[in-house]
């Protein structure tokens, strides 16, 4: 597999999914917030609406997908990387002296359950004993579970020359980039292809050992010469310029945008805000428009003598809107809402700008947000919907529940690229 994207829109080849499992039932009233959802959705239900997203996909473009389910079982059978997750995953509780002791008890799948659902202290002493654990209390976790993961969006991004091991914000959601690292550096259908090009050598790590951060859903190919990054409650703007600095490298990727964005819940990522769904056509919430005023370009300046890129920077003052038009020529934008400030802003909420294109113009979308794909479809974009009652509990689409791993390489046209 090629791990390398030149468009948002290219027919969809290959993509990487999470049907969301049993770490949804762990979330409760008490701990939804931490776990970042609003609500507690209904599993079955949820499951069902995932799985007719899945065949959606499939029936309409033949693409393969893959469960991210399946491909840990498959790199967790290797002895060492289960060890070292499992130390990694009982950290949190201090436990990971018994990390040996758990994975001879448990079948592989149901250590890559665990990893996924997490392990509540009741449920490891029906297994084995172990002082440690009396001194816990019984509706402890022992493994924390990862309910955010079917936003498989997130925790890595392939762009135009590689992927990058998002650094998540909120440590809820830190061991998702694990497991994901753990697939892309050691399963045989990734290995010889996953370039990751951050974090990288020469990334600074913070005196906790993080990096700086940057999730997946800041992150949009804009075209085959720009890339976007959200600077936004979730990503920070050195790796943003520690990524610009890997992307201009080769000099195919031109541009780096710096979208500066509102520090808000609702305009947690890039992809809230707007998506590419064809060379001239964005889907967007009006209101980003007008809130994101400043936009730093980051080129190419030169190479130092150890062959770094040298960045040069340039400060737009000037609204989201205008730096989309000046880098796509005769650029249409579809608003979310139709139109219905109302709508806007509800649908908006639940992901209307958030769709997943899965070809030129051809995308998938939440049937809640009727206005929204009412204004899709008079723009003569081909709409697939799907049921979202619960999957849009976690507030994320799907663009967000998505990992595009391969597209057919997309043609160009020389006439739309802009002024920039
Ligand atoms: N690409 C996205 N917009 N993802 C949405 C992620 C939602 C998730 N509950 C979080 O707060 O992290």
């Amino acid at each position: 597999m090629n791990l390398r994207l030149n468009s948002e829109f290219g027919t969809l080849k290959a993509v990487l999914m999470h049907r969301p499992g049993r770490e949804i039932d762990r979330l409760t009233p008490y701990n939804v917030h931490e776990f970042l959802f609003e609500d507690m959705p209904y599993l079955e239900i949820m499951q069902r609406e995932h799985d007719e997203f899945r065949s959606l996909i499939k029936g309409a473009t033949g693409a393969t997908v893959y469960r991210l389910h399946e491909l840990l079982i498959e790199v967790l059978i290797d002895d060492a990387l289960l060890l070292n997750a499992f130390k990694i995953a009982l950290s949190d509780a201090k436990l990971q002296h018994l990390a040996e002791d758990i994975i001879v008890r448990f079948s592989t799948a149901e250590c890559a359950n665990a990893l996924l659902a997490g392990v509540k202290v009741r449920e490891l002493k029906r297994r084995m004993n172990h002082r440690s654990l009396d001194e816990m209390s019984d509706n402890e976790f022992v493994i924390s579970p990862n309910p955010n993961f079917y936003f498989m969006r997130d925790a890595a991004a392939v762009i135009q020359n590689g992927v990058i091991s998002c650094q998540m914000k909120h440590p809820a959601r830190r061991r998702e980039t694990l497991a994901l690292r753990m697939i892309y550096e050691n399963h045989p259908l990734f290995k010889e292809n996953a370039k990751i090009i951050y974090p990288n050598e020469h990334t600074q790590q913070r005196p906790d050992g993080t990096f700086p951060c940057i999730e997946g859903g800041d992150i949009i190919v804009l075209t085959d010469k720009a890339l976007a990054i959200g600077n936004s409650e979730r990503t920070d703007s050195e790796a943003i310029m520690e990524v610009a600095k890997q992307v201009l490298k080769n000099g195919k990727v031109e541009r780096v945008y710096e979208v500066l964005l509102p520090k808000k819940r609702n305009f947690m990522h890039l992809d809230t805000v707007f998506t590419i769904i064809d060379e001239n056509l964005v889907v967007t919430y009006p209101d980003a428009l007008q809130n994101v005023l400043e936009t730093r370009v980051h080129r190419k300046e030169g190479v130092d003598e150890n062959g770094n890129v040298i960045l040069s920077t340039e400060v737009l003052k000037e609204s989201l809107l205008s730096t989309l038009r000046n880098e796509i020529d005769y650029l249409e934008i579809i608003e979310t809402g139709n139109g219905n400030p109302e709508y806007a802003s509800r649908e908006q909420w639940f992901d209307g700008a958030n769709v997943f294109a899965i070809g030129p113009r051809r995308v998938i979308s939440y049937n809640r947000n009727k206005y929204t794909n009412r204004a899709l479809r008079e723009a003569g974009v081909e709409v697939l919907q799907i049921p979202s009652s619960e999957l849009s509990r976690g507030l994320g689409g799907p663009r967000c529940m998505t990992m595009a791993l391969d597209r057919q390489d997309f043609h160009w046209t020389p006439s739309l690229s802009g002024r920039y």
